[in-house]
């Protein structure tokens, strides 16, 4: 901060050496004038160009944004307010004295230091934020480019509709002079059907701004929400284990209608209100300069009030808004675990933790109320202090007749707006900035790239089912890298076989089905089906060929069909029907109301856990696989029903691996693997496992006693 204030003050003195110069010449030269406004623009162009070269030297070409904005400001002060002058007072030639040309370096000294001390805060770490913020709402402009066209037509609507609702005032003024019979009477018709026009014309452009809006941010939404959907579902599991679903709910739902309402309406409001601000400026300033002028000091103070308000205020939105997912997460997980609450006597444990996560909502939305009223409460005592000001004056301006009561009651209407308009310019630009952070956490998920390996293009016609693990080491995102789930894991499943895996609990069974499954990835080694990786496979392809079927399958909220069926687009109601026959399962369907149609409930909360596993038997058999996974895939079912089941999936040679705990079904298998902390400790058929008297021999010994 230090370099900076030095390389001002050096800025500063040469400005200032520049300003005397000028001051000098003209004096010498004795002219009375400095060639006018172009003059005034030429000098500030000139002084721009030195002050740059000036300032390159003095920061090695790498000059700070403050030290760039005090250049900016020190050359365009000067011009801009000759420019306004002059529009005021067109006959009065330009001051030559020095005091006036002192003034520019002055105020913009005086400017840069409030700018950047008192509205921006200091440093390195503001600039960041800023450019990051620029950045994402450049970004965020560009998700509207398929919607130019009714963006177009929108803001043309807001235009229109701010120009007719801006001269409404200045009308009504006029009406209300004719009315005490101050002006010609005559034109009273004219002036009040201009009136009614304009009045007309702002309501129409009004609504079909506010429709044209809405529209393209209903359209907006749809695509962002779409996208961001699409990018969800392409992510490796790791991520849906990391990001809990209550929170990417939300991200999906309350952020994306968040970021798109905000950036939208906000650009609505700053467009409207910056239009409508410089319009009535001008016919204020025709009015009474004093009255603006009074008007015009509210504003700052406004505005550094606003400042400090945002500030605090983002900072509690975020909290808010954390909250808010936490809260919904918590309600999500108690009321789809309903079960698991009841049966184990949660009830008041969730209500307790669900009372604590509001209150710590409800603690953060008292904060946010009380700094709320506080600015509030200070913003209208600034507003009053400037009203009481202005009545003054204008009892004298209308007393020396300088001043008409139809100009008082017209700047009056304006003096409302006009305050409303700075407000929400700045309402607006603060809000849009305390949703960055909702904005770049959604986008942080858009452009998230998926920690898997892609799949490739091969489906072969023709598919054996052999599948073989190469050494395969396994171990999850989320666990400590020197714990791995599978070590070196080599094993082989014949085509037309069944195979089981055997183990105790947490030994690696599941991750090896899951591995085959792509649903992780291998950290060193391969998993290979008839000899070429699965990652070359097609995705839709693999998942078809095989198949696998868990102890608790996921079943969606819909009819039997549609959760049979789900992701095939070929799936009659005969294949369904055939298949339910083979596994015996048929039977239970018909005798529902309404058969293969019958709603089975929010994660198929209608049917038994058997007949769950059935509905999960005949889907994979639909898909036609060629590999069958059943991890405890039939631990539910009766003992008839499971023999039925292991004919059915063991027919057209399919390559078949059984994961169970019961060991009346893993005798049948044509190869047993015993796995134990993640390797394979021992193999073969269940005669030869007993002969050995190996693990699997202790296992069955241990179960059987
Ligand atoms: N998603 C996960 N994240 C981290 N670790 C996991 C995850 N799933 C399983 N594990 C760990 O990996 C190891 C192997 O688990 P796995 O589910 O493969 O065992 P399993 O033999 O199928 O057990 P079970 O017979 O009880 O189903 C265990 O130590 C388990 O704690």
């Amino acid at each position: 901060m230090r370099e900076v204030a030095v390389c001002g003050l050096f800025i500063l003195l040469f400005d200032a050496v520049l300003c005397l110069a000028l001051w000098a010449g003209l004096v010498i030269l004795k002219c009375s004038s400095c060639g006018g406004l172009v003059g005034v623009w030429a000098f500030g162009a000139l002084k721009w160009a030195v002050l740059h070269v000036f300032t390159s030297l003095l920061t090695d070409g790498k000059p700070r944004v403050e030290i760039c904005r005090l250049v900016a400001l020190l050359c365009l002060l000067f011009p801009v307010f000759e420019s306004g002058r002059m529009l005021m007072a067109p006959h009065t030639g330009p001051p030559t004295d020095l005091n006036m040309l002192l003034l520019g370096p002055v105020s913009s000294s005086l400017a840069c230091v409030v700018w950047e001390k008192v509205l921006c805060g200091d440093g390195k770490m503001k600039e960041d934020t800023e450019l990051g913020t620029r950045r994402l709402l450049m970004r965020m402009l560009t998700y509207f480019r398929p919607d130019s066209l009714y963006l177009f037509a929108a803001f043309s609507f807001l235009i229109l509709g701010v120009v007719c609702d801006t001269f409404i005032p200045l009308y009504q003024g006029r009406v209300i002079d004719m009315l005490r019979g101050e002006v010609l009477q005559s034109s009273f018709g004219y002036t009040v059907g201009q009136l009614a026009l304009l009045s007309f014309g702002s309501a129409v452009f009004s609504g079909l701004r506010g429709g044209t809006f809405m529209w393209t941010l209903a359209r907006l939404n749809n695509r962002l929400k779409c996208l961001l959907f699409h990018t969800f579902l392409q992510q490796e599991i790791h991520f849906f284990e990391e990001n809990k679903a209550g929170h990417l709910s939300s991200r999906l739902h309350s952020d994306v209608d968040k970021m798109g309402r905000t950036v939208a309406l906000n650009a609505n409001a700053l467009v409207r209100s910056i239009v409508k601000t410089c319009l009535m400026l001008k016919v204020m300033l025709g009015l009474s300069w004093e009255f603006t002028v009074l008007t015009c000091i509210e504003m700052p103070l406004l505005a550094v009030l606003q400042n400090r308000y945002i500030i605090w205020y983002k900072e509690l939105k975020d909290k808010m808004q954390d909250c808010h997912a936490e809260n919904k997460e918590l309600a999500f997980q108690t009321i789809s675990g309903i079960r698991t609450v009841r049966s184990c006597n949660g009830e008041r444990e969730e209500l307790r933790r669900y009372n604590e996560a509001l209150d710590q909502m409800y603690k953060v939305k008292r904060r946010s109320g009380i700094y709320s009223a506080v600015f509030l409460l200070v913003r209208r005592l600034v507003t009053l202090g400037i009203k009481i000001l202005m009545l003054v004056r204008a009892r004298s301006l209308i007393s020396s007749g300088h001043l008409s009561i139809g100009s008082l009651m017209s700047f009056f209407l304006y003096q409302k707006p006009m305050s409303s308009n700075l407000q929400e310019i700045l309402h607006g630009y603060g809000d849009t900035v305390s949703t960055v952070g909702v904005i770049s956490k959604v986008f942080n998920y858009l452009d998230r790239t998926p920690q898997c390996q892609k799949p490739g293009k091969l489906a072969p016609e023709k598919l054996q089912g052999r599948v073989v693990f190469q050494n395969v080491t396994f171990t999850y995102p989320s666990a400590p890298q020197e714990k791995p789930a599978l070590k070196s894991v080599s094993m082989e499943l014949h085509p037309g076989k069944m195979t089981a895996l055997v183990g105790p609990s947490g030994s690696g069974k599941t991750s090896c089905v899951s591995l085959m499954k792509r649903l992780y990835e291998p950290k060193h080694g391969q998993i290979l089906l008839d000899g070429r990786p699965l990652h070359d496979y097609k995705h839709k392809y693999l998942h078809q060929k095989m198949a696998l079927v868990s102890q608790n399958p996921v079943l969606f909220s819909g009819s039997l069909l549609y959760n049979i069926g789900y992701g095939l687009r070929d799936c009659t109601i005969e294949k369904v029907k055939e298949a339910a026959v083979r596994v015996n399962a048929d039977a239970f369907i018909s005798e529902m109301e309404n058969k293969y149609d019958t709603d089975i409930g929010e994660g198929g909360g209608k049917l038994s856990d058997g007949q769950k596993q059935s509905i999960a038997i005949i889907r994979a058999l639909v898909r036609e696989p060629q590999v069958i996974l059943l991890d405890e895939a039939t631990s539910k079912l009766d003992v008839e029903a499971q023999h039925v089941v292991l004919q059915e999936v063991l027919a057209c040679g399919r390559t078949v691996l059984v994961v169970a705990h019961q060991l009346k079904t893993v005798e049948k298998a044509d190869h047993i693997i015993f796995i134990e902390e993640g390797a394979v400790v021992e193999e073969g058929t269940h005669q030869e496992l007993m002969a050995k008297k190996g693990r699997y021999y202790r296992l069955k010994e241990e179960l059987f006693s």
